[in-house]
């Protein structure tokens, strides 16, 4: 659906994007994350035909974005956090149907997915209301729909949950992972809501300083450089405090300890439960927001700088000056 070879764009002679090359294949969820400044924005703008890029090989769908604009914007669709693409002082039914005659989207096919969108992110209640009365949360889901309404096979999404509350941020994610599974929409997800990649994005891709860090699976990223995994037990009395091979306690309060431990997590519960009887037991994930901010801080660049894994997560560290 996407690929893209030896990218590069500079402003002014000061590199945004350098050397990235990576292929999302269709029906892919990938987040792309990267500091204020790394290159995210150029490269989206890139792939959606808004700028030239200096040199690289860059094809959407088999088309060129910058050469083929027209065909292309029809077959993508985009939403920013940050604006809107509704008209501020029309209804949203308005601004939807205005952009049904841009996209030239037949009548059956509007009414159809209007319907399914109205239902799937409850329009309902505004779909009457200028963009400029709705609420934040209302005007994102209202601009999703907006998005997706001639169709796309492709849809950038940039910072989608921003400055929304959790219980916002989780409709737009639910919506999101719908069409994704549902309609096979490929997402491209530009965010710095770790809450969003980790719901939605399988695979991520990390930029900094205009070069792609890391390619790879999450749950890969997370076992080489994410902190330890947690198991968090509850028994019925509190424990002798046995050592268990492969677990450290990290805290032994009463009937409750913090096991911190890697890999699978059978045998470490098969350990426990083996010690004493137990009432409860939980598994936490680690946070991925320390293992990003390490990653961009550098400091285990220089520790692992080759990956377990050639078919597709791939550490470029290597490429840092
Ligand atoms: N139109 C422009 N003119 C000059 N410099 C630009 C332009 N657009 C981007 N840059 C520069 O290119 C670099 C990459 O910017 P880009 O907007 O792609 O980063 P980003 O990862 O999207 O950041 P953010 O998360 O803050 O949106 C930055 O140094 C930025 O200042």
């Amino acid at each position: 659906m996407i690929d893209v070879q030896h990218l590069n764009k500079a402003f002014k002679g000061k590199p945004a994007v350098q050397d990235v090359s990576f292929s999302i294949t269709r029906g892919e969820m990938v987040g792309y994350l990267g500091p204020n400044g790394a290159g995210k924005s150029t490269t989206i703008k890139v792939l959606t035909g808004l700028l030239v890029p200096d040199s690289g090989v860059v094809s959407v769908g088999g088309l060129v974005p910058w050469r083929e604009r027209r065909r292309h914007v029809a077959r993508l669709g985009a939403v920013f956090g940050q604006r809107t693409t509704l008209w501020w002082d029309l209804p949203v039914r308005e601004s939807l149907e205005l952009l049904r005659h841009v996209y030239r989207v037949p009548r059956e096919k509007f009414v159809e997915n209007l319907r399914a969108f109205t239902e799937l992110l409850e329009l309902g209640p505004f779909l009457n209301t200028p963009a400029r009365s709705l609420s934040l949360g209302q005007r994102m889901r209202a601009d999703l729909a907006a998005a997706l309404l001639h169709d796309p096979e492709l849809l950038f999404l940039d910072e989608p949950t921003v400055g929304l509350d959790v219980v916002a941020k989780e409709r737009i994610r639910e919506f999101v992972r719908h069409i994704n599974a549902q309609r096979g929409v490929t997402v491209l997800l530009t965010t710095h809501d770790l809450g969003d990649v980790e719901r939605l994005a399988r695979r991520v891709m990390i930029i900094d300083t205009g070069r792609l860090l890391y390619d790879g699976d999450l749950p890969e990223l997370q076992a080489r450089y994410g902190s330890a995994r947690e198991l968090i037990v509850d028994f019925e009395e509190a424990p002798a405090t046995a050592p268990l091979p492969g677990l450290e306690v990290l805290e032994h309060s009463g009937p409750r300890v913090r096991y911190a431990f890697s890999g699978p997590a059978a045998v470490p519960i098969a350990l426990v439960t083996a010690l004493a009887p137990v009432r409860d037991i939980t598994v936490k994930e680690p946070d991925i927001e320390p293992t990003i901010r390490r990653i961009y801080e550098g400091k285990l660049l220089a520790a692992h700088p080759t990956s377990t894994n050639p078919d597709r997560s791939k550490c470029l560290f290597s490429q840092i000056p």
